[in-house]
């Protein structure tokens, strides 16, 4: 299989118009009880305007002569009613929507992580972790607003009105209209400004991404660019995004400006009261009401135009959750791993065969060009060649980071494609270039490789690979935690990991750049180490410096992803090609020679 997005990824830009879909498949598990929630919700809302009725009632009754006190208290009572059934709907409502939340947020995370399980280890860069961060944090939050407020409240800001709308149009249909006059002209003012907000929305999320583009370079590259005196450049480039930033909200903002004030003034609760109340007069003096016909306009007319703005709100929160429905749905449609077959092969030996294989990170670009290799049981094999060759590409197959496009690699006849994940891992260890240590103790990271591993076992690994004496060193020793009390150079780092290798005990070994970090002092700590890790097994080295891998039983260079020479350190340096012409350069360099 080869990597979607290896390159790195681009968010979509597109992915509000692909999240309703996205949304909707999200919410699948889950909707039937938000559909409850929500008719819960309908009930709480109409139970909301039952006490303002109820107001209007009482008031009217109390207008009366004589007054009715039975007929008070029956009011009395049913405002409370409604009170009490407005706070156990809505909060039904609510603790429906949070466990609907709960189990929805599990349902993604457990997708993510069975999905996350088979996508090739390639695809794990620190920009796809930063992408992961964001679709299970973040994004799941917005979503958390959505499924456990936002369709709550738009049920809320649609019931409400209509139901105090209804109650207004049975009293009086005339005084309705001329209350909710203004209401009407706020919201087809509300139309009218949002009439092509997608496009300006778009065009300020870009301005935000360019200024946190521009952030992060002037943040991370402030070191190399004070280095080179050029920290005036860098900062030029980070005000004009924000300037830009700032023009665009602006231009944005102000064309707004005016229509907004007027549908705000339009849709507040006070031009509704004044509406009525001015329409009531006419009207009482008129002859066409009498005085108390005109409460309902003035206590529930208010109901109707309040939740505009709320509706507003919700319809916000609906966008951003489609954006953020459309990240998860991708993380979770990241391409997999195929399959493994029904019948799982099981490698005989160690024997490692890469046969015709070719790969590319992407489909116009091939960085591996047709490599057969053979490493033989308990030999070693070094890949070296100019840098962009595709050494650790090829070396990555091995621990099948990506699937070649073409040809295969198998261990003991086994095919990669054919073998399960655990089985793999248990015949092919890594010592890589970008060694990983968690944020747990120095044991603990050694024992990821063999959780079974007694201390005993783990403390012979670390004194094979030399690192022993640095643990013991260190404040808590083997309980010190990475990045808190164990802060290890990359030479220690290194030896750790090797120490990690040696426990899991693998057949296979993959080295990637193993002396990358190396100074003189912890250089022979490694390369002795290194011996003890490579004693019985089939090693496949990636290596820099020539020097370190001439006792070889095997060298490989590597020039544009084709294996070009082959052969033992003697002979490579006999035939007088790439190899011998990279040797010597290097060697002039190390005898600070002009190579
Ligand atoms: N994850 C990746 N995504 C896309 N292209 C990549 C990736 N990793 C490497 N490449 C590209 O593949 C080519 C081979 O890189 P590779 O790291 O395998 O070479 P190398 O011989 O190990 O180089 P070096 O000695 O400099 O480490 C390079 O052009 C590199 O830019």
């Amino acid at each position: 299989m080869s990597p979607p997005d290896a390159a790195g990824h681009q968010e979509d830009p597109n992915a509000a118009s692909h999240g309703q879909a996205a949304l909707g498949d999200l919410l699948a598990p889950v909707r039937s009880r938000l559909i409850l929630a929500c008719l819960l919700e309908v009930i709480g809302a109409c139970a909301k305007v039952v006490p303002l009725i109820a107001l209007v009632e009482l008031a009217r009754e109390l207008l009366r002569d004589p007054v009715r006190e039975e007929r008070v208290w029956s009011v009395v009572a049913i405002a409370a009613g409604a009170l009490l059934l407005r706070l156990l709907a809505s909060g039904a409502a609510l603790t429906v929507t949070h466990l609907a939340d709960t189990a929805f947020q599990l349902d993604v995370r457990r997708r993510a992580a069975r999905r996350l399980g088979h996508v090739p280890l390639g695809w794990f860069t620190d920009r796809s972790s930063g992408r992961v961060k964001k679709a299970l944090t973040d994004d799941v939050a917005d979503l958390h607003h959505l499924v456990g407020h936002a369709y709550l409240d738009l049920t809320t800001a649609i019931v409400a009105p209509s139901a105090a709308l209804v109650y207004l149009l049975a009293s009086d249909w005339r005084l309705t209209f001329l209350t909710l006059l203004p209401v009407l002209v706020g919201i087809i003012q509300y139309a009218f400004m949002m009439r092509g907000q997608g496009e300006q929305m778009e065009r300020y999320q870009r301005s935000i991404a360019d200024v946190s583009a521009a952030a992060v370079e002037f943040v991370d590259g402030i070191a190399v660019v004070k280095t080179f005196g050029q920290a005036g450049h860098a900062h030029t480039r980070f005000t004009s995004a924000a300037e830009s930033f700032v023009n665009d909200f602006w231009n944005w903002v102000r064309g707004m400006l005016r229509g907004s004030t007027v549908a705000e003034l339009a849709l507040a609760p006070f031009t509704t009261l004044l509406a009525a109340l001015v329409a009531g007069a006419a009207f009482v003096q008129a002859g066409w009401a009498e005085p108390a016909d005109v409460l309902p306009f003035l206590v529930v007319g208010v109901a109707v135009a309040g939740p505009f703005l709320e509706l507003n709100y919700a319809y916000q929160h609906l966008v951003s959750a489609r954006h953020a429905a459309g990240n998860i749905q991708r993380l979770l449609s990241t391409e997999i791993l195929p399959p493994t077959a029904d019948t799982p092969a099981i490698p005989v030996d160690a024997r490692v065969r890469f046969a015709g294989v070719r790969f590319g990170y992407s489909d116009d670009t091939e960085v591996i060009r047709g490599v057969d290799l053979d490493l033989r049981p308990g030999t070693v094999t070094a890949l070296v060649g100019p840098s962009g060759a595709g050494k650790s590409t090829l070396a990555s197959l091995l621990a099948r980071f990506w699937d070649p496009t073409e040809g295969h690699v198998s261990i003991g006849d086994a095919d990669l494609r054919e073998m399960e994940q655990h089985t793999l891992y248990q015949h092919v260890g890594m010592v890589l270039q970008d060694i990983r240590l968690v944020r747990d103790s120095v044991r603990e990271n050694m024992r990821l490789a063999r959780p079974d591993a007694s201390d005993e076992e783990v403390v012979a690994a670390a004194q094979a690979a030399n690192i022993h004496e640095r643990i013991m060193a260190l404040p808590r020793g083997y309980d010190s935690v990475h990045g808190e009390d164990a802060n290890l150079s990359g030479g220690e780092a290194q030896r750790v990991a090797i120490a990690r290798a040696l426990l899991a005990d693998t057949p296979v070994i993959v080295l990637d750049e193993a002396t990358a970090y190396a100074d003189p002092d912890s250089e022979t700590a490694i390369q002795n180490a290194l011996s003890r890790l490579a004693a019985g097994r089939t090693l496949l080295v990636v290596a820099h410096r020539l020097r370190t891998v001439t006792g070889a039983d095997q060298i490989c260079v590597l020039n544009e992803g084709r294996i070009v020479e082959r052969g033992d350190h003697e002979s490579l340096l006999a035939r007088g090609g790439l190899y011998a012409e990279l040797w010597g350069a290097q060697e002039a360099l190390a005898e600070g020679r002009t190579p």
